[in-house]
């Protein structure tokens, strides 16, 4: 696979840059043709404003953006956004609502231009019988598969999705967003898909990229991802894992839930933080424990539990037959077998 686009040491800051700093820093990351990856950070880390700058609506401070091995930004100059050959779908759909689906959908064509592709898609996300319909005469799903109709007609390779599927119900997310891959792939088109639910990145991108802040902590493969996080961030926003301090204590290493045994790898002893999963915590209700339940939340197969310890508010699952009641008392342990991640590093160790 070859390089698609290219982002090089981009640095971002909107207006001067006096009042709130740098909005990105330092961002490296290249999309190969026809991968799928998402951009995932919590709100305001910066992800919407890498999309404009790829799409060609704001202008790197420092940095470069290549498409294709071009030179597309830079600040020395930049290309405008319709000579980058790149579709967008924004979460608010932005359809126009004065054109029914096949002129919205037509809207990025030449005049002239041959338009089979447009009456495909239509066909092939399932609107070609709505094609009269006005945006307002269409459901939310409609609606979406419309806008990614309209911004794969001209025939873009490169497709940016802002957070496109956050305005539709749970049953119409999850069927789009399976189908996405698929429908990118058979338009030949490279996608780079925002959004704030790791879940959905994880299941559907090749790859994934990581901003928090506007610094980028991993740009891996979901499994990568899920393996080898490379900070406690990444560990805690995408795998939801607890972080625990770790403090030198002999032959052991203290932490707030117990004790753990020093590992032997020797990158080991460089360790500050312990991650571990809601899997690998385990509870024993006692009005004498001095953990608190504050909040359960049923998840079908198990409970997920929120439990205080001091000052860290861990995430705990809990079996459906041990039922267990916001405000009791309990104390907190490592579950036997199970293994946490010590950061830095991501290094497997032992937890009993
Ligand atoms: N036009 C603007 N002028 C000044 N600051 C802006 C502007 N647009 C965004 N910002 C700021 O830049 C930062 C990054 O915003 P951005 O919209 O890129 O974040 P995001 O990760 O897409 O967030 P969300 O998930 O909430 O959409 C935020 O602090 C935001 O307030």
């Amino acid at each position: 696979m070859t390089n698609h686009l290219q982002i090089k040491g981009l640095w971002y800051h909107y207006g001067d840059g006096s009042a709130e700093g740098w909005t990105l820093q330092s961002i490296n990351m290249n999309l190969q043709r026809g991968e799928l990856v998402g951009l995932l950070g919590p709100s305001g880390c910066g992800k919407t404003t890498l999309l404009r700058l790829i799409a060609g609506f704001e202008q790197p401070v420092r940095g470069t953006i290549c498409i294709d091995d071009h030179e597309v930004a830079s600040s020395r100059g930049m290309l405008p956004p319709e000579r980058r050959s790149i579709g967008m779908v924004f979460q608010d759909y932005a359809l126009f609502p004065h054109l029914d689906a096949w002129r919205n959908t037509c809207f990025g064509l030449r005049r002239g231009q041959d338009t089979s592709r447009a009456e495909w898609l239509l066909e092939m996300l399932g609107l070609a019988d709505l094609r009269h319909r006005y945006p307002h005469q269409l459901s939310g799903g409609q609606r979406q598969r419309l806008a990614l109709a309209r911004a794969l007609a001209p025939g873009p390779s490169l497709v940016l999705l802002d957070e496109p599927f956050s305005n539709l119900d749970v049953e119409v997310r999850l069927r789009l967003r399976s189908e996405l891959a698929g429908v990118l792939q058979t338009c030949g088109a490279s996608g780079l898909l925002v959004t704030h639910d790791p879940q959905e990145a994880l299941a559907i991108c090749d790859r994934v990229a990581v901003l928090r802040n506007g610094e980028l902590h991993q740009c891996a493969s979901p499994s990568d991802l899920v393996q080898k996080p490379a900070t406690p961030f990444v560990g805690r926003f995408v795998l939801q894992g607890n972080l625990l301090p770790l403090n030198m204590g002999g032959e052991h290493w203290l932490t707030p839930i117990g004790p753990l045994s020093k590992p032997t790898e020797p990158n080991a002893a460089k360790a500050t933080e312990l991650m571990v999963d809601d899997q690998a915590l385990q509870i024993q209700q006692d009005p004498r424990g001095e953990a608190l339940i504050q909040g359960r939340e049923f998840l079908g197969s198990h409970w997920l539990l929120r439990v205080e310890l001091g000052n860290h508010t861990l995430r705990v699952r809990q079996p459906l037959e041990r039922p267990v009641k916001t405000g009791e008392r309990c104390f907190v342990a490592f579950r036997a077998g199970q293994k946490g991640l010590l950061f830095p590093g991501a290094i497997p160790c032992p937890l009993c």
